[in-house]
C-alpha cells in the first residue's frame, strides 16, 4: 500500500490519494519524492538469513526539510535559552563576587589622599571565602601601612629639620649681628688707622702724607673752580738752640703748642694745618690769594708770639715762627704745583734771612720749572 508521493516501478513520481487515485506530482524541488527501501530478513533454524521481502518508506523533500528545520529551530531556541540563562547566572555571580568588590576597591583607591597618611587607612572586603580580590585588598593595606609608617617617619624628620632650620636661622641672625658689629668695628678701626696714617703722632695735626694728598686735591679743585690756592711754610725760629738749651722733650712740647696755636688760627674750617717735617709746618688754604694768606700767617705769628714761651737762645727771648707765603691760580698758564712749593719755600727762606718772626709773601711769578 502506498500513500502520498511515491516512485512507481517505472521510476516515475506519482501522488496517491487515500482513495487510491493517482495524480502527477507537482513539479518543484521541495515536491520531489524520496524513498528508502528496508529489506525484510528472516533467519531460519539453521541461522541462514533469507530475504523475504522489503518495505519502502517514501517522503517528499519538503517534509524532510520541514522536519530538519523544525529540529534546528528547537535546537536554536534551546541554545538561546541556555545561553541567556548562563549569561544571567554569570552576570549575577560576577556582580555578586567580583563586580562589587572591584568597585569598592576602585572607590577606596580613588578616594585615597596620599597627603593625609597620618591616620592609618585600610580596606576589608566582605565574604568568608577569600579569593584574589581579598589578596589584592591585603596588598593595598600592606602598601598603605608602609606609607603610613613612612609618613610618620617623614613628619618626625620634617619637625627635626624645622627645629634645625630655626636654630640655624637664630645662629645666622646672631652671626649676622656679630658680622655687622665686626664690620662696624673694622670700619671704625680702618677709619682710625687711616686717620692715624694721616695724623702726626707728636702734634695731632695732619702729617706729611696728609699734606701731600690734600695739596694735590686742593690744586685740582682750585684748577676746576678757577680760584687761587695759598700755600705757606712755617718754621720755628732758633729751634736747635731751644732743644739744646731746654731739652728735646721741652722742644716736643713747644711743637705741640705751636701746632695747636696754628690750628686755632686758621681762617676757615677747610684750611689745612700740617706738620711738614721736623719743626716745619705748612698751611693750605683754598680760594685764598697771597694777601689774605699773608694776613692769616701774620695772625699766626702773633699768636705764637703771644704764647710767650721763653727762649733764651732767641733774640726775641721767646718762641717765634717765620713763614713764607705763596699763592697762585692753578688754572693760570704756566702755573704748577712744584712752582708753588718752591715759591713758598723761597719766601720762608727770605723771612729767615730778613730776621725771623715775620711773614714774607712770594711776589715772583710761579712758573713750572
Ligand atoms: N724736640 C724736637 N726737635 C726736633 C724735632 N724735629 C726736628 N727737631 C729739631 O729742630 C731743629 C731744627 O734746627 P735747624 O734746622 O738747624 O734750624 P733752627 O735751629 O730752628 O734755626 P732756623 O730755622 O734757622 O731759625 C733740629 O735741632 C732738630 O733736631 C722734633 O720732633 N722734636
Amino acid at each position: 500500500m502506498a500513500l502520498g508521493n511515491i516512485i512507481d516501478s517505472s521510476g516515475a513520481q506519482v501522488h496517491i490519494e487515500e482513495d487510491g487515485s493517482q495524480s502527477a506530482v507537482r513539479p518543484g524541488f521541495l515536491n520531489a519524492a524520496t524513498s528508502h527501501r528496508f529489506p525484510i530478513l528472516y533467519r531460519d533454524e539453521h541461522g541462514v538469513m533469507h530475504d523475504i521481502g522489503s518495505w519502502t518508506v517514501y517522503s517528499s523533500r519538503h517534509v524532510v526539510i520541514g522536519k530538519v528545520a523544525y529540529g534546528f529551530t528547537l535546537i536554536l531556541i534551546n541554545s538561546v535559552i541556555k545561553t541567556l540563562v548562563l549569561w544571567f547566572i554569570f552576570l549575577y555571580v560576577f556582580r555578586r563576587w567580583l563586580g562589587q568588590p572591584i568597585t569598592r576597591l576602585a572607590d577606596f583607591v580613588r578616594e585615597l589622599d596620599l597627603n593625609q597618611m597620618e591616620t592609618p587607612r585600610s580596606i576589608h572586603l566582605p565574604g568568608r571565602r577569600r579569593h584574589e580580590l581579598h589578596f589584592l585588598a591585603d596588598a593595598i593595606n600592606l602598601m598603605l601601612a608602609k606609607l603610613h609608617r613612612h609618613t610618620i617617619h617623614n613628619h618626625a624628620l620634617y619637625k627635626e629639620l624645622e627645629q634645625e632650620k630655626q636654630s640655624l636661622s637664630a645662629l645666622n641672625r646672631s652671626l649676622e649681628l656679630r658680622i655687622a658689629e665686626r664690620t662696624r668695628d673694622l670700619a671704625q678701626a680702618n677709619e682710625q688707622l687711616r686717620s692715624l696714617s694721616l695724623t702726626d703722632g707728636l702734634t695731632g695735626i695732619a702729617n706729611r702724607r696728609s699734606f701731600d694728598e690734600t695739596l694735590e686735591q686742593e690744586w685740582r679743585r682750585s684748577m676746576r673752580h678757577g680760584t687761587p690756592l695759598m700755600l705757606a711754610f712755617i718754621d720755628v725760629d732758633w729751634f736747635k738752640p731751644y732743644n739744646d738749651h731746654y731739652g728735646h722733650l721741652a722742644g716736643d712740647a713747644v711743637l705741640r703748642q705751636v701746632a695747636q696755636t696754628l690750628r686755632q688760627s686758621i681762617a676757615r674750617v677747610g684750611d689745612t694745618v700740617a706738620r711738614y717735617g721736623g719743626e716745619e709746618f705748612a698751611i693750605i688754604a683754598a680760594d685764598t690769594d697771597g694777601q689774605a694768606g699773608a694776613d692769616m700767617l701774620r695772625r699766626m705769628c702773633d699768636a705764637v708770639h703771644a704764647l710767650a714761651i721763653a727762649h733764651a737762645g732767641s733774640a726775641m727771648g721767646r718762641i717765634t715762627i717765620s713763614a713764607g707765603v705763596a699763592s697762585c691760580n692753578p688754572g693760570q698758564p704756566g702755573a704748577g704745583l712744584d712752582g708753588l712749593l718752591q715759591a713758598a719755600d723761597a719766601a720762608l727762606y727770605r723771612a729767615k734771612m730778613e730776621g725771623r718772626n715775620r711773614v714774607v709773601l712770594a711776589t715772583e711769578l710761579i712758573v713750572s720749572p
